[in-house]
């Protein structure tokens, strides 16, 4: 069987995350798995972590560490056989070391986007909760307003995109995500993209990503996805 291929992607809320996810996605054919997406999903079902971590997402704080790694390793241990991208896990240095001791990562994406830009995109930012589609009233605004391109269903915004809860969560997120920066910096696999665009972004993490993905893997993954 080929490697499979590991893969993280660190940023503040609004650095492009999520948008970045779905084009690696597309174009490579590695599973976008989205810790957020997950909280959501476990909140929504009102499993016995969801029902706690709404408590601490609601103030715009993070969920502690020993409810996230026990809601991802498990998650992570059903994809032995897939390749994966992980988007929002993990946040603080404690999770990246769960994390490591349960799998090696190949490649680390950094996001480094200016605090005013992530300000102004987190306040048009628009979702799907069923899918977590993505849209931007400006950026990537769906086809009619306030409605989802697929399902026709209304859009939301994030309890914790509103102003009250964004201030702290930027913030936070400086402190916490440093530690976990440094830590893979350290391991030779951090790889930062600076800008104010995905789309200036896009090119380097796909031109990075050619390069760091298997041939073979790249060209089963192909076969199955198309
Ligand atoms: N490892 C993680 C991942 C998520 N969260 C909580 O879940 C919320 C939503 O997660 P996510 O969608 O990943 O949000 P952000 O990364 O904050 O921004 P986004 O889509 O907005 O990336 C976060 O604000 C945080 O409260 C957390 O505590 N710890
Ligand atoms: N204006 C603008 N908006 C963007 C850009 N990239 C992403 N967005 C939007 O900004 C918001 C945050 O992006 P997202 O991918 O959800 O970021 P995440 O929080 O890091 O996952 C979304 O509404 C995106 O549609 C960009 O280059 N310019």
């Amino acid at each position: 069987m080929s490697k499979l291929f590991r893969a993280v992607i660190l940023g503040p809320p609004g650095s492009g995350k999520g948008t970045i996810s779905e084009r690696v996605a597309s174009c490579f054919g590695l599973q976008h798995l989205s810790s957020g997406d997950f909280l959501r999903e476990n909140i929504a079902a009102k499993t016995e972590a969801g029902v706690l971590a709404k408590t601490y997402i609601e103030k715009g704080a993070l969920v502690p560490d020993h409810v996230m790694t026990r809601l991802m390793l498990p998650r992570l241990e059903e994809m032995t056989r897939h390749s994966w991208l992980l988007d929002g896990f993990p946040r603080t240095l404690a999770q990246a070391e769960a994390l490591n001791s349960a799998c090696e990562l190949d490649v680390v994406i950094s996001l480094n986007i200016p605090l005013e830009t992530l300000k102004e995109r987190l306040r048009h930012r628009w979702i799907h909760p069923a899918s977590g589609r993505v849209y931007n009233m400006f950026f990537n605004p769906p086809r009619v307003q306030g409605v989802d391109d697929i399902s026709g269903e209304p859009l939301i915004q994030h309890e914790d995109d509103k102003p009250e809860a964004l201030v702290a969560r930027l913030r936070h997120y400086k402190d916490v995500a440093k530690p976990v920066i440094d830590l893979y910096r350290a391991k030779g696999i951090l790889h930062m993209f600076s800008d104010t665009e995905t789309d200036r972004i896009w090119p380097y993490v796909s031109s990075l990503l050619s390069a760091k993905i298997p041939t073979d893997l790249a060209d089963a993954q192909r076969a199955t996805t198309h």
